[in-house]
């Protein structure tokens, strides 16, 4: 199994580049790199970047897989799935859960299904902290090519295992916590900023 680092967006919000932005001097996207390293299910964690990004995190030292795509997360994870089956995540959530990691992929293979989502109780899905088998592949191109890029819709039209969070421990929702803003560091709990 593949872990995958998503990092090919815009960083609109935060206003730069937040991925490489250093906190206690490291970057950002190392905080998710490692969680996923310390995953007993993942055997090699490779980053899915832009072409604009894609030197900047070879310089981190990872493995990267360029996104010629670039229609937001769903390319991503297209992309990620032509190496195998994937855990995808984003690459600004700093405080993933290397149990809940693990959790998600053992219920993937308990289950056969092609793909495994964290779901809240009013729907919501979690695309980006979830498990994809490489076979998916075929229905995110379908999606993409009918131009819409709702990683969700295509979720919903395979049979899919979702995990229902409120049923699970409550400190792995911290998991989810992602950088959207400047000031999201501040909930950041290891930041000084
Ligand atoms: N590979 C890849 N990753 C993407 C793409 N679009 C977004 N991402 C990543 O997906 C995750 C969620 O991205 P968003 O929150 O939509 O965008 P963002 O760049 O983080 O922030 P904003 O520009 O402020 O919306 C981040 O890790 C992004 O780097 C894409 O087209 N390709």
């Amino acid at each position: 199994m593949i872990g995958a680092v998503l990092a090919g967006g815009q960083g609109r919000r935060f206003g730069g580049d937040k991925l490489l932005f250093r906190i206690d001097g490291k970057p950002l996207i190392a905080y998710a790199i490692e969680s996923l390293e310390a995953a007993r299910g993942i055997d090699e964690v490779v980053i899915v970047a832009s072409p604009k990004n894609a030197g900047n995190m070879e310089k981190l030292g990872y493995e990267v897989i360029v996104d010629g795509l670039m229609v937001g997360p769903i390319g991503g994870i297209y992309t990620a799935l032509s190496l195998g089956d994937a855990f995808v995540v984003a690459g600004d959530m700093p405080l993933i859960v290397t149990e809940f990691v693990d959790y998600i992929i053992h219920e993937f293979r308990k289950s056969g299904k092609a793909v495994c989502v964290p779901r809240w109780s009013n729907g919501y899905l979690e695309p980006l902290h979830a498990t994809y088998s490489a076979g998916f592949r075929k229905i995110l191109e379908e999606q993409i090519t009918s131009g819409d890029y709702m990683i969700r819709k295509a979720i919903e039209r395979i049979n899919t295992c979702y995990l229902p969070i409120e049923e699970l421990p409550e400190r792995w929702r911290e998991s989810f916590f992602n950088v959207n803003r400047k000031e999201d560091l501040r909930k950041f709990p290891k930041s000084s900023f």
